[in-house]
């Protein structure tokens, strides 16, 4: 699905601007990190101070969430008294939205003033090294949609946004990563928390096994049908990234297999396992000196 309407993205930077100054407007919030909650991970907002909620419904230009494990409503609130801005419940192209609307909430972020995102999710380890609950820090990615054209940078680009051909191969913040990899090792997670390469596919229904094989082959250590494109559109518009991927399931490479995946098993998992995801987020964001990575950001995101 193309995000074009004759020459004009359905998400033009005026829908964005309109969005966000309707946010800022109504609340005194002024959030530096945003955090994306994948399938079952909206709990990580619970543990946040001074709460204000916004349900997606109710948001100009906001796209509703259609997921199981997906609430649909934008939180703001603070993590260890860093301002912050969460989506409880992200959009997939699987649900029929187009990668503009997918990744609109990403440049509302930008808009609202943030300058890290978190994202999370769900995702099906093709890896023989993780295991079922295992968290995966998002080292690197592989877009097979975007491969195919269902690509959210695709149509005219709106330099108030980024650049035409944006770099893509330091998308993940090396320090992020290096202060997830030290704060893990802190909190006695090192034998459960991993780096991999995530990628995507559109989804809905899971992998096959000769499709499984293949995205391993490809050298992909998960596989989920998200993330990507709020990924790319962030890297795009400057944004410093962070992403967790948590293991919930093993996809079967073996037609022996008795794996059959499913969202209930996912959303279990997930649930199960979301106040190790949370904590290891919120280690993280306490030890972060936001100064100090700004000006790294400022270095880093010149594109
Ligand atoms: O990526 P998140 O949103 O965490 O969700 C994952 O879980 C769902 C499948 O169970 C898919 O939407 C997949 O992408
Ligand atoms: N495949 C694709 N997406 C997923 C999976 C999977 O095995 N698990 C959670 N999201």
């Amino acid at each position: 699905m193309m995000h074009i309407k004759g020459n004009q993205c359905c998400c033009s930077f005026d829908d964005c601007r309109n969005t966000a100054e309707w946010l800022l407007s109504r609340t005194r919030h002024r959030p530096k990190i945003g955090i994306i909650c994948g399938s079952g991970l909206g709990l990580l907002v619970d543990s946040a101070s001074r709460k204000q909620s916004f349900r997606y419904e109710d948001i100009p230009n906001f796209p509703a969430s259609t997921v199981a494990g997906h609430e649909g409503c934008l939180v703001f609130g603070d993590l260890k008294e860093k301002p912050c801005v969460f989506m409880q419940g992200r959009f997939h192209l699987y649900e029929g939205y187009s990668m503009c609307k997918v990744t609109f909430p990403v440049r509302i972020f930008k808009l609202l003033g943030v300058e890290t995102v978190i994202v999370t999710n769900a995702s099906g380890s093709l890896s023989q090294d993780f295991k079922v609950g295992d968290i995966m820090i998002i080292k690197d990615h592989i877009n097979l949609p975007g491969f195919a054209g269902q690509h959210p940078l695709c149509g005219p680009n709106d330099e108030r946004f980024g650049i035409r051909f944006p770099c893509m191969s330091d998308a993940y913040s090396e320090e992020l990563r290096k202060l997830a990899l030290d704060t893990s090792a802190e909190l006695g997670y090192s034998d459960f928390v991993h780096e991999g390469v995530y990628c995507m596919v559109s989804g809905p229904n899971f992998e096959t096994v000769a499709e499984a094989r293949m995205l391993h082959i490809l050298g992909s250590d998960s596989v989920g049908m998200s993330t990507i494109p709020e990924v790319t559109v962030a890297k795009h518009c400057g944004l410093r990234v962070f992403g967790l991927s948590l293991i919930t399931n093993k996809v079967p490479l073996d037609y022996s297999s008795e794996e059959k995946v499913n969202h209930e098993e996912v959303l279990q998992i997930s649930k199960m396992r979301a106040e190790m995801v949370q904590s290891l987020i919120y280690a993280m964001i306490a030890k972060y000196d936001i100064n100090e990575l700004n000006q790294s950001v400022q270095m880093n995101c010149q594109n």
